[in-house]
């Protein structure tokens, strides 16, 4: 049988959709079927054909579609979930809740109707809840529907530790555990650039600022923005992810896994280091904890609880 290119749906073509169509074709992981509602659906295909237009220049031989037709998306690998509101200043995350969940709800019995193999990346907010939420919807297994949030907070991580010491971003390491809000918890002790763990290279209240700054890294952009919020980033790391799954890659990355007794959590979506390859999250890395560290984790793992309570019960 003629071996055939990957496919890659991404159903919402606003910010995050649209740059995440391009950063995928650009990287040539596939065709790209970019999806939105009937009254987007000539914008959708503009932003497709413009991307399309790219591809000679980029040397990619990937095609880029548009349509709010879900038919379209049939037998794709990887769907990416973008669709749904962002919040503006003023708001939190957690404000987007009954909307997006609604969202979700529609978007998923497409999704699953069309492509019931695929592997689901949810990337709409509040992340943790909403990928909960297709996960139950789609009655995908647990490894199929991955949250994302943690390669993006430790991105923001890793960036401001990289300036401020005035090395190279490659060499920095990270990650950061549990809800994505801003409670969620950078790990110091498994942070280091080049080997070198973080608390030999600055000193603590630099450490606590970069934390902190951390935490708030998305409202600091929405800040700036004024009308929406951060996209460049959001998609740098929806790209790294769907490349782990379609490359078979086996990266070790941090995603919103569905706990089921690890870290002493059952039945929740949460950010928890994860191996990401062909067969999407293949392992949930438990780590030791301090009793600092499982309190924070505690205190962030309660935060998505009390969101999950706002989603539709049936
Ligand atoms: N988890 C993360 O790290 C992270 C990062 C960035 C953004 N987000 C979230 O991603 C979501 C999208 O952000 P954005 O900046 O792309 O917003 P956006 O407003 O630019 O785009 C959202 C798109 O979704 C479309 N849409 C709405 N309902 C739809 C439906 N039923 N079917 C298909 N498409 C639909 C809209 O028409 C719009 O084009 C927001 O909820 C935002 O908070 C999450
Ligand atoms: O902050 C937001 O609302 C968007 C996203 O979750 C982010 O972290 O940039």
């Amino acid at each position: 049988m003629a071996i055939t290119r990957r496919k890659i749906s991404i159903i919402g073509s606003g910010f995050t959709g649209a740059t995440t169509a391009l950063m995928t074709a650009q990287k040539e992981l596939g065709d790209v079927v970019l999806v939105d509602i009937p009254d987007m659906e000539d914008p959708t295909k503009g932003k497709a054909l413009d991307m399309l237009e790219s591809t000679p220049v980029e040397g990619s031989d990937v095609n880029v579609t548009g349509t709010a037709n879900y038919e379209d998306t049939a037998g794709s690998d990887v769907v990416i979930i973008t669709a749904g509101i962002a919040r503006k200043p003023g708001m939190s995350r957690d404000d987007l809740v009954n909307t997006n969940a609604k969202i979700m709800k529609s978007v998923t019995q497409q999704i699953v109707k069309y492509s019931p193999d695929c592997y689901i990346i949810v990337l709409t907010n509040p992340a943790d809840a909403m990928t909960y939420a297709v996960y139950k919807e789609s009655g995908f297994p647990k490894n199929r529907v991955i949250g994302q949030s943690g390669v993006l907070d430790t991105s923001r991580f890793r960036t401001f530790i990289a300036k401020e010491l005035n090395l190279s971003v490659e060499d920095v390491q990270g990650f950061v555990l549990g809800g994505h809000g801003d409670d969620m918890v950078p790990l110091i002790r498994y942070s280091n650039v080049g080997g070198v763990p973080l608390t030999k290279l600055m000193s603590q209240d630099r450490i606590d600022a970069i934390v902190e700054r951390t935490r708030k890294g998305g409202g600091e952009i929405v800040q700036l923005l004024g009308n929406g919020s951060a996209y460049y980033a959001p998609a740098a790391s929806l790209t790294q992810m769907t490349e782990a799954i379609l490359k078979d890659k086996k990266r070790v990355l941090p995603t919103i896994a569905l706990l089921e007794g690890e870290y002493g959590y059952e039945d929740i979506y949460v950010g928890v280091p994860t191996v990401l390859g062909g067969d999407g999250i293949e392992k949930i890395i438990e780590l030791d904890l301090t009793d600092d560290e499982k309190e924070s984790f505690a205190k962030s793992v309660n935060s998505v609880r009390s969101v999950m309570q706002a989603l539709p019960q049936d």
